[in-house]
């Protein structure tokens, strides 16, 4: 029997229509949120994601604001933007669309934002409060993944996760967020050092590939039954190419593809922290008795 699919486009749609009646009833009582966003440069697919995240918005009822720089803006040019948005009432929460053009210092313009405002989880505050186990945003791929497979019923507590990816966006965060209590799995994060990767993988409950290598997990290094979800992103000839092998479907239990995946979940998850934040701030806001 082939695998289940891990719909991220389905589910991800049902979220926005959780988050619209929320958003609806913060803009009633005063507190519409809104999203900023940042590209630098003109890489097609940056300003794709940018651009579905604007749409998103626009179907739940947030305010956009859009700024943009071009590819050989310097340091000073995006900190200028970021204390804009810091300082911008309309902006509840924003995201600085990464990577970031060579010459920009990616970590000094996450630190320079305000971590009340940082949608993505990515300030060092935010990562430091994901450390402790702490409220706090989180970063959007990683609970798009836990959310996906909650939502299909794929049991996380006590699973053996192998992670493949070390970047900030993806893996690093994804294993922090897995063994915290509430969830409970154990996690082993592989990457180019890993010197077995093949006997990681096979010995996995779930595999999240996300190491950006077309292809790099076969149906010979999965488990029968496992979930796999696909989170490389590699363009080949302008069309998407995951990291995981089409015919993973023939043994694994659970596949997230790519796209149609864990994709469209991180713009979900990225509505639900603008929608968290400003909730967070509406209580915040109301005089006490
Ligand atoms: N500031 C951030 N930058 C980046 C993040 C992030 O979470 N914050 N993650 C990725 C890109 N990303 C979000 O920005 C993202 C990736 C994929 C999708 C998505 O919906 N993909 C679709 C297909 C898209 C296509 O056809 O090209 C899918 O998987 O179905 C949305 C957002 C790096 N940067």
């Amino acid at each position: 029997m082939p695998a289940t699919t891990l719909d991220g486009k389905a589910t991800a749609a049902a979220i926005r229509t959780e988050l619209t009646d929320r958003v609806a009833a913060l803009t009633a009582a005063g507190h519409r949120p809104g999203l900023g966003t940042l590209l630098v440069g003109d890489d097609p697919g940056s300003r794709w994601y940018v651009n579905a995240k604007h749409s998103d918005c626009a179907q739940v009822g947030i305010a956009s604001i859009q700024r943009e720089l071009p590819a050989t803006a310097g340091l000073a040019d995006v900190l200028a933007v970021v204390e804009e948005l810091n300082a911008d009432p309309a902006c509840t929460g924003y995201i600085v669309q990464l990577p970031l053009p060579r010459q920009v210092d990616e970590y000094a313009v996450l630190e320079a934002m305000d971590p009340g405002k940082d949608a993505d989880g990515l300030h060092p505050t935010n990562l430091g409060r994901l450390v402790l186990g702490v409220e706090g945003p989180l970063p959007c791929t990683p609970v798009g993944i836990v959310e996906l497979l909650r939502r299909h019923d794929v049991p996380i507590a006590g699973a053996e996760v192998v992670v493949v990816g070390r970047g900030i966006t993806v893996g690093r965060p994804l294993g922090l967020l897995l063994t915290r209590r509430s969830e409970n799995a154990t996690v082993t994060l592989c990457h180019t050092g890993t010197r077995d990767l093949a006997s990681h993988l096979r010995a996995a409950d779930i595999v999240v590939a996300a190491a950006g290598v077309p292809g790099l997990v076969t149906r010979d290094l999965v488990k029968p039954g496992a979930a796999v979800l696909d989170v490389g992103v590699s363009r080949v000839d302008g069309k998407i190419a995951g990291d995981v092998a089409k015919d993973v479907v023939e043994v694994a239990g659970h596949v997230a593809p790519n796209p149609g995946g864990v994709g469209p979940m991180t713009r979900a998850m990225l509505l639900q922290n603008v929608v968290l934040a400003a909730e967070r701030d509406a209580a915040r806001s109301v005089p006490s008795a």
